[in-house]
C-alpha cells in the first residue's frame, strides 16, 4: 500500500523563532491523535536541526527543500545531503518550479541531487509540473512525462521506489487558482501509468504521488478523494496550523 502524505513547504518563510514554534504548535495538535497520513514539514536549512529535537519525528517527518548537487567540497554557501540527513531530517523537496525556474536547476543538476539524496537515505519529494501556457498548448502530458524520464528514469527500480513526486502546476502555486480535482486525478493516473510502463505497476501502485498548488483546507478533501491522489505538497496553507491541519484532516 502506498503512503498517505500531507507535506507542508514553508518556502522561505518564518524565522528560526517563528518556525520553531510552529513546527511545536503542530506537534502538540497531533499528539494523541490518530491521523491517515504521513505528515512532514519541509523547513528552510538554519531551521531543520532546531526543529527535528523540539518535535516527534516519528510523527512528523522533517525534510529540507534542496540539497547541494555535489557530496562535499569547496561549493560556498551549498548544504550537502550528507549535511541535511545528519539533523534528522528523512526528506528532501527536490526539483521544485520555484527552483527550476529561478535557480536554474536543470536535469543534470536534479538527477545529481536525486542520486546525492538517495546515497543519505533522504526520501526525495521529487517535483514536476507544467506552465500554463504548456497546458494550453495541451502539453502538459508530454511536459510532465518528460521531467520525469529525463531525471529519474536511469534510477534502478530499487531507488525509484524510494521516491515520492509531487505534481504542482506552476499555474496553480500560489494563485489561488487550484487544479480540479478531475485535472488532478487526470494527470496523476496519467503518470503512474508512465511509471508502470518503466517499472512495472507494482511500482507504479506503490508510488506516493501528492498534489501541490493551492490546496487547502476547502479543497484538501476532494482532491484526496481521487484514487491517484496520495496527499498533497502545501505551500501557503502550512504555514499555520490551524490551516494545516484541516488539510491533514481531510485523510
Ligand atoms: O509550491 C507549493 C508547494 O511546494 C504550493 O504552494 P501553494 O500551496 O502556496 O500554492
Amino acid at each position: 500500500m502506498r503512503k498517505k502524505i500531507v507535506a507542508g513547504n514553508w518556502k522561505m518563510n518564518k524565522n528560526l523563532q517563528e518556525g520553531l514554534t510552529l513546527a511545536q504548535e503542530l506537534d502538540a495538535a497531533l499528539k494523541g491523535k490518530q491521523v491517515n497520513c504521513e505528515v512532514v514539514i519541509g523547513t528552510p536549512f538554519i531551521h531543520l536541526a532546531s526543529v527535528a529535537n523540539a518535535i516527534d519525528t516519528e510523527k512528523i517527518g522533517v525534510a529540507a527543500q534542496n540539497c547541494a548537487d555535489k557530496a562535499s567540497g569547496a561549493y560556498t554557501g551549498e548544504v550537502s545531503a550528507e549535511m541535511v540527513a545528519s539533523t534528522g531530517a528523512k526528506y528532501v523537496i527536490l526539483g521544485h518550479s520555484e527552483r527550476r525556474a529561478y535557480y536554474h536547476e536543470t536535469v543534470g543538476i536534479l538527477k545529481e541531487k536525486v542520486l546525492l539524496a538517495l546515497e543519505n537515505n533522504l526520501t526525495p519529494i521529487f517535483c514536476i509540473g507544467e506552465v500554463l501556457e504548456e497546458r494550453e498548448a495541451n502539453r502538459h502530458f508530454d511536459v510532465v512525462k518528460s521531467q520525469i524520464t529525463s531525471s529519474l528514469f536511469d534510477l534502478s527500480k530499487e531507488d525509484f521506489s524510494k521516491i515520492v513526486l509531487a505534481y504542482e502546476p506552476v499555474w496553480a502555486i500560489g494563485t489561488g487558482k487550484t487544479a480540479t480535482a478531475a485535472q488532478a486525478q487526470e494527470m496523476h493516473a496519467f503518470i503512474r501509468k508512465t511509471l508502470a510502463e518503466k517499472y512495472g505497476e507494482e511500482v507504479a501502485e506503490n508510488t506516493s504521488i501528492l498534489y501541490g498548488g493551492s490546496c487547502n483546507a476547502s479543497n484538501a478533501k476532494e482532491l484526496f478523494s481521487n484514487p491517484d491522489v496520495d496527499g498533497g505538497l502545501i505551500g501557503g496553507a502550512s504555514l499555520g496550523v490551524d490551516k494545516f491541519m484541516p488539510i491533514i484532516e481531510a485523510f
